[in-house]
Parts: C-alpha cells; structure tokens; sequence
C-alpha cells in the first residue's frame, strides 16, 4: 500500500510527489522490529523515547517516521503530528485489513477477561467463528497465543485482528485496558459494541487518581466505538450513570444490565451448590437462567457478555439458553483441587481490593467452616491498593496468608509489609508454595482456600526472571493431586468439552 493512502486525510504532513508514492511494506514501534519499507512509530514512553531510535529505524530501512513535529528525522519521511500514537494507529488500521465483521471492546477495572471470554463461548454456541484478544492472549475455538499483554500494542493487536478475519472469524471481542486506551492500542478498525463492567482501585500508579483512570476508560465509549454503535453497561457499580451519560452523549445506544438495568433487569439471583439461578427480566418477560458458574461477579459477566451478543446479531432466546452451558474462565474461581481432609482450593485473579471482596463474596455462599485466603500483590505495579487489599482479606476471611505474587523489581518483603499494614492478624509467609502447603494442611473438611491473586500465570515475576508457577497445578501437588477438576493443557474449547464429558 502506497504511504500516500495511508496517510490521506490523517494528518497535514506534506508529502512530496515521490514520496507519496513509497509503499510501505509493514509497522513498527520497536527499532529493533523494522523491515525495510517499513513505517516506524517513534513514541515518548514510560521507560524509554522512542524518538532517540529514529536513526536506527532509518538504518534499518523505515521509509517513514510518525513522531512528534518536534522530532528529528532525516532520511524519511517524517509524519508528524502532536498525538503520533493516534495517527500511526490509524495508519497501521488501513494496512491491516480486513478486520472481523463484529468488534466488540470491554473495559472496566475487574472484569474484562471473563466477560470477553464468555462472550466469545456465547458466539461460538451461536455457531459462530468468534475470537477474544486480552490477557489471556488471542483465543479461538482451536488455540490461545500468548501476547503478554492485556491490550497488546498496536501492531500485535491490529495484525491480530485482521489475521483473525482471513482466518474467518467474524466475531471478535477485545479488553481494552486503561493503559491500551490511554497508549491508542485499539485505534481504527470498525468497534460496534463497548462495555463497561465496573471501576475501582487500581493502577492509580499509572494514571494518578480515579478522574484520570475513569477518563483513560472513557476514551472506549467517546473515541473507539463507532458513532452509531452500542454501549452495555454494567449498571450496579458506582461509576455506571456517568458511563451512561457519556456514552448517551456520544449517541450511542445505550443497554444496561443488573439489578439496575432495564435491557436486561437481574430480578434475583440464587446461588446453587455448583451455580446459581438468575431470574432476569427481559423483553417484557422474566427468564430463568440456570447458569453453571459460581458468585455475582460472574453472574455479572455474562450477564454483560449476553448484552454484546445480544447487540450483535444474538436473540434472547439462544443467549439465554447458552449460558445455560457456559464453561468456567480459566484461573477466574477454578476450582484446582479438593485436599484431602476435603477442603476444595479456588484459584482466583483477583489482584484489587474490589477483586478480593468479589472472590470472597463468590465463596462465602458456600463456606461451612473457615474461609482461608492466600494473596498477596504486585511489585512495580499500584502500591497504594496493598494495604487496602490487606483490609478486605482479613475483614471478610478466616485467616489470611500473606505471600508473594509478583515482586519484579521490588523488595518482596517490603511488598508484604504495605499489605500487612491493613490486615492486622494475618500470617506472613513469603514463599508462595510454602503458603499454600500451610493452608492446605490447615484446611479442615468444612473449609474453602482462596489462592487469589494468580489466575491463569504460569511464572512468579522475580526481577527479570520468570520463574514457572502455576498456583493450580501447585495446589495440586501439595493436595497429593487428591482429585483432579480441571485439565489445563489443552485449547480452550477442547478443554472444555472434556471436563464437560467427565462432568456427565
Ligand atoms: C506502562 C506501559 O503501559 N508500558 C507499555 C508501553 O510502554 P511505553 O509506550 O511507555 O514504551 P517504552 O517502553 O517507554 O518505550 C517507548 C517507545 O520506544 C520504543 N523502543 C524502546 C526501546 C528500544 O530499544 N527501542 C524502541 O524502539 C518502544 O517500542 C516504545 O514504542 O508499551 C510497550 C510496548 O507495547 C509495552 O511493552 C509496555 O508494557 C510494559 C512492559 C507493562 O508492564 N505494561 C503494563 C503496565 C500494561 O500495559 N498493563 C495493561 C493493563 C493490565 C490490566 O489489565 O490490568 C495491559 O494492557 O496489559
Ligand atoms: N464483575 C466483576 N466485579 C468485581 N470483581 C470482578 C468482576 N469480574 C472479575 N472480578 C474479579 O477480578 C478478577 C479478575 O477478573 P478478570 O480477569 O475477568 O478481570 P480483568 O478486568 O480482565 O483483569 P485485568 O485487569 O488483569 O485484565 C477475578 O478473578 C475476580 O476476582
Ligand atoms: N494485569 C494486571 C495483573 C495483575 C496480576 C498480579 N498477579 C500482579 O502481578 O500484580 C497488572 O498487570 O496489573
Ligand atoms: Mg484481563
């Protein structure tokens, strides 16, 4: 594709009649990443400037460079502009196309894995070719690709995308991330759907306060889903009317789900032995759903996946028979073990204050004796929630055990200690494994162990290393690997219809 048609009615920039006619043969925003002919992004970040490798992306053959007018470039074409990340994004979104016929983005602080992960099982029941990008990587009915990432960076996220629709997916579903909106690593394909599951605590870090972290999230609904498209909203949480406001702003339409929504009204919600039954009001009627997963936080998830399906094509009759058969989130209230005094062990990802209470509120339901809760936090990460994560673990808990999750590039110790802070009488033990031995050996036939804070990580970030730790298959081994519940290498779908078949 000729530079002259990716940049046409994009930016100012002043291309000169041979120039125009360059094709470009790819995008990078890592030096180290350029192919001849290709455009490279210089961007200001966090850690680096990117405008300091604009001389060796010319070396490396880039035939053009997006930065900042202020930037120096020489031997290319500089495309410059005061917001570089936004127009390379809409570059780069011309070059790779097509995209799935069906976009739809979620954000929000707690939430977007599962909710996108269910909607992608929702297409897929629909007999739909359905994809999800997030933290769990890009998944499919085949296989999950790792990307590190929850929103990858553009050129993953946008390549992904269209190499997704050649495959002939026709369904996609994204996390949009406060620092992927606030960084336009979701800018210009066609996004008909936005959802918004809630917003508390985290990554003040990054973004400062709770105004700007809310802003960086309003970006999805003002800026990346299309004019006419639709917003579903999760309308429970304390930020839910000012996303509604937004978003009724920008004209889109509005669908809220919960207790407080009226597209899809929660009418009650009775927790079962292995789920819960949802009565939910809809198109004038009320609906019983029996649906297979445990806790509100889940029940809210799809109730907000059933939202995206239903505003993109689904009918209330097949969405509300398939979450009949929703299949558990990986690393989101697995269940990975049940010891053998007969303690089961729930691995869970909730790694904010509002995750905990959600992860604890989803077990209490089912706690006879004692609720022991294993967590810890993230190094480099918010270190403002630790003590707040600390408070609500030892409030809402039996016991508590504080350990590592992560220190990277801090002091474990020190980690612990600003937990510690607001969980007066919990139990200290750094070593991750240690911990769940102690609790597991604890554990009477009554209790519930909560490994929260891991999910589906398969590492313990210490520094620069990634040392392997899979906090269910560790569970597993200190349990004796009493009774397994759930295979975990396998695809996704495929995994799933096993445990299906051992579970009938
Ligand atoms: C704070 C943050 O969001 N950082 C991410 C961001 O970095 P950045 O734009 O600030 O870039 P930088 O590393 O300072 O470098 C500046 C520019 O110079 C370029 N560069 C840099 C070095 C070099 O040798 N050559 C070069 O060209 C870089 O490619 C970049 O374009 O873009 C980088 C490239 O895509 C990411 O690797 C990096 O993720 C870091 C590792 C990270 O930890 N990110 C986390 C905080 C994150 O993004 N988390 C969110 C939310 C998680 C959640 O859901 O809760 C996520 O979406 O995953
Ligand atoms: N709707 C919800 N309300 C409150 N807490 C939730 C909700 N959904 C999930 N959680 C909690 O947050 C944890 C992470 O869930 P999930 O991975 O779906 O969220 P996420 O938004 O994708 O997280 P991340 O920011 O890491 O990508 C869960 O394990 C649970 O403890
Ligand atoms: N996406 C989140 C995940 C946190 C998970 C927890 N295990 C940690 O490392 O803090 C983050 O990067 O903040
Ligand atoms: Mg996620």
């Amino acid at each position: 594709m000729q530079l002259s048609a990716l940049i046409a009615g994009l930016t100012d920039a002043d291309l000169n009649g041979d120039a125009s006619q360059i094709p470009a043969t790819g995008f990078a925003i890592d030096h180290r990443k350029v192919a001849a002919g290709n455009i490279f992004g210089a961007f200001r970040g966090a850690k680096f400037n990117g405008e300091d490798y604009i001389e060796a992306a010319v070396k490396a053959g880039a035939i053009a460079i997006v930065a900042r007018p202020e930037a120096v470039v020489e031997g290319a074409v500089h495309i410059a502009d005061d917001e570089p990340r936004r127009v390379f994004a809409l570059m780069a979104a011309r070059y790779f196309t097509p995209s799935p016929q069906y976009v739809a983005a979620v954000t929000g602080t707690n939430g977007k894995t599962s909710t996108s992960e269910l909607t992608r099982q929702l297409w897929r029941m629909a007999g739909l070719n359905s994809a999800s990008i997030g933290t769990l990587g890009v998944t499919t009915a085949d296989e999950q690709v790792k990307t590190g990432l929850t929103t990858p960076d553009i050129v993953t996220f946008l390549s992904n995308m269209s190499g997704l629709a050649r495959e002939g997916v026709s369904h996609a579903v994204f996390e949009a991330s406060s620092h992927g909106l606030s960084q336009y690593r979701t800018e210009g394909l066609p996004v008909q759907v936005g959802a918004f599951t809630n917003l508390s605590r985290d990554h003040l870090d990054y973004h400062g306060d709770m105004e700007s972290y809310f802003e960086a999230k309003m970006r999805l609904f003002e800026e990346v889903v299309e004019p006419n498209g639709s917003a579903v909203v999760w309308a429970d949480d304390l930020w839910s009317d000012k996303v509604i406001k937004r978003a009724m702003d920008r004209g889109l339409n509005i669908f809220t789900v919960g207790e407080q929504g009226t597209a899809l009204k929660l009418v009650s919600r009775t927790p079962t032995q292995l789920g819960q039954v949802l009565m939910v009001m809809a198109g004038g009627n009320t609906h019983r759903i029996a649906l297979p997963l445990i806790g509100a936080y889940q029940a809210a998830n799809a109730l907000c996946a059933a939202g995206i399906v239903l505003n993109t094509g689904g009918t209330l009759e097949d969405v509300f028979d398939h979450m009949q058969r929703l299949q558990p989130v990986r690393g989101r209230l697995e269940r990975a073990v049940i010891t053998k005094a007969g303690a089961p062990v729930y691995v869970d990802y909730a790694h904010t204050p509002d995750g905990l209470v959600a992860a604890i509120g989803a077990l209490l339901p089912h706690v006879k004796g004692k609720l022991i809760t294993i967590m810890g936090a993230g190094g480099d990460r918010d270190t403002g929630k630790r003590p707040e994560m600390g408070k609500v673990a030892i409030e809402y808990s039996d016991h508590v055990i504080v350990t590592d999750d992560n220190p990277r590039g801090e002091d474990p110790a020190k980690i612990r200690a600003d937990i510690m802070a607001g969980a007066a009488g919990a139990e200290e033990i750094g070593d991750r494994r240690e911990a769940i031995a102690k609790a597991i050996q604890q554990a009477g036939a009554d209790d519930i162990i909560l490994l929260a804070g891991k999910g589906h990580e398969q590492g313990q970030i210490v520094g620069d290393r990634i040392i392997p730790f899979d906090d269910v298959e560790v569970a597993r081994e200190c349990a004796g690997d009493q009774i397994r519940e759930q295979t975990r290498d396998q695809a996704p779908d495929q995994a799933h219809d096993k445990n299906a078949e051992q579970a009938s």
